[in-house]
């Protein structure tokens, strides 16, 4: 078994970013506020997605938490927007700009060419709940993990992914359950509901991550974007048909038709396509 050999990629405050053997591992690193993210945080997190994104040598993103919290020893994965910080049209951060930039990082994580895996070491709940539902796999700690949806307790709603999107993977009634009565869920709970991949015992949670992530990056690079846009698609409407069309217009780049294209144009003269229409 391949272990990881992680190294610091850049240094933030509020999360941790390593690379191994071709797989980003982002972390919320917040863990005595049960990985609360406050503005600053969501800013690293766009800029590691951002840089997890950009780095060609990466295929898998881990999005996971450091912990446990020092001052009782829980668990967290993340529990959404930080309360303290919130004020009156959103999260307000220290240049005073109220934010709901989570959002942005929903984007990312759901428009990314990558597989985005989420690892759940413990609580799950609010805006974080809804992170998890936006990545393509999550994993969750047997021991730890517990998913909970408070958006409904503190007069928030994540009106898209994190609700809308739910109800596809956990049936119309199971989502309504899990916003209208923000009840807690064990990770065997959520596995038999549809939002988790995998239950894993706490201490191997992080290397099934990685070994999940050298599966995929057996595969090829192409079919696995490919295919995650097109389970997309259906879902995003025009944005969906936008970022899949993209990688179709790429590969059609890549022909010896589209340089002919090309180069004709820049050398001024009719082009001479091979017409091969195929069957
Ligand atoms: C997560 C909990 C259920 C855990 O309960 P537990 O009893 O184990 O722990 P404590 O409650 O004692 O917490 C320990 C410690 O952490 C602090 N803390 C925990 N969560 C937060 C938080 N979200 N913000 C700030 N601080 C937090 C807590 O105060 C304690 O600190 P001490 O100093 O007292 O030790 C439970 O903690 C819990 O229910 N937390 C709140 C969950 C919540 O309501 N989250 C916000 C949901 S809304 C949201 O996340 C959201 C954000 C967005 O930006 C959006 C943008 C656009 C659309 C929607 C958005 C959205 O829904």
């Amino acid at each position: 078994m391949l272990q990881p050999d992680w190294k610091t990629a850049k240094e933030y405050t509020d999360i941790t970013y390593k690379k191994s053997h071709n797989v980003a591992r982002i972390a919320f690193n917040r863990p005595d506020v049960r990985n609360a993210f406050r503005p600053q945080t969501t800013s690293e997190l766009l800029d590691a997605l951002h840089d997890a994104q950009e780095d060609t040598s990466i295929g898998v993103v881990l999005l996971s938490a450091e912990g446990p919290s020092t001052k009782d020893g829980v668990w967290s994965f993340c529990s959404g927007g930080d309360q303290k910080v919130r004020g009156h049209q959103g999260y307000v951060g220290e240049d005073g700009y109220h934010r709901l930039n989570i959002l942005d990082a929903q984007r990312l994580i759901r428009f990314m060419p990558k597989a985005v895996i989420c690892v759940v070491p413990g609580w799950a709940v609010g805006g974080g709940h809804s992170l998890h539902v936006v990545c393509d796999m999550t994993l969750a700690s047997r021991e730890h993990a517990i998913f909970k949806q408070t958006d409904a307790d503190v007069t928030s709603f994540d009106g898209g992914y994190g609700s809308a999107y739910l109800a596809k993977m956990v049936g119309q009634k199971r989502a309504r359950e899990i916003f209208f009565l923000g009840r807690n869920y064990n990770a065997q709970e959520a596995f038999e509901m549809g939002m988790v991949n995998a239950v894993v015992p706490h201490n191997e949670l992080e290397q099934t991550a990685f070994d999940w992530a050298q599966e995929i990056l057996g595969k090829s690079p192409t079919s696995i974007k490919m295919l995650k846009f097109a389970m997309n698609l259906t879902d995003d409407g025009m944005v969906g048909q936008q970022v899949f069309a993209g990688e179709a217009t790429r590969l059609a780049y890549m022909t010896d038709e589209a340089k002919e294209g090309r180069d004709a144009f820049l050398e001024k003269r009719a082009p001479n396509f091979d017409k091969k229409w195929l069957p």
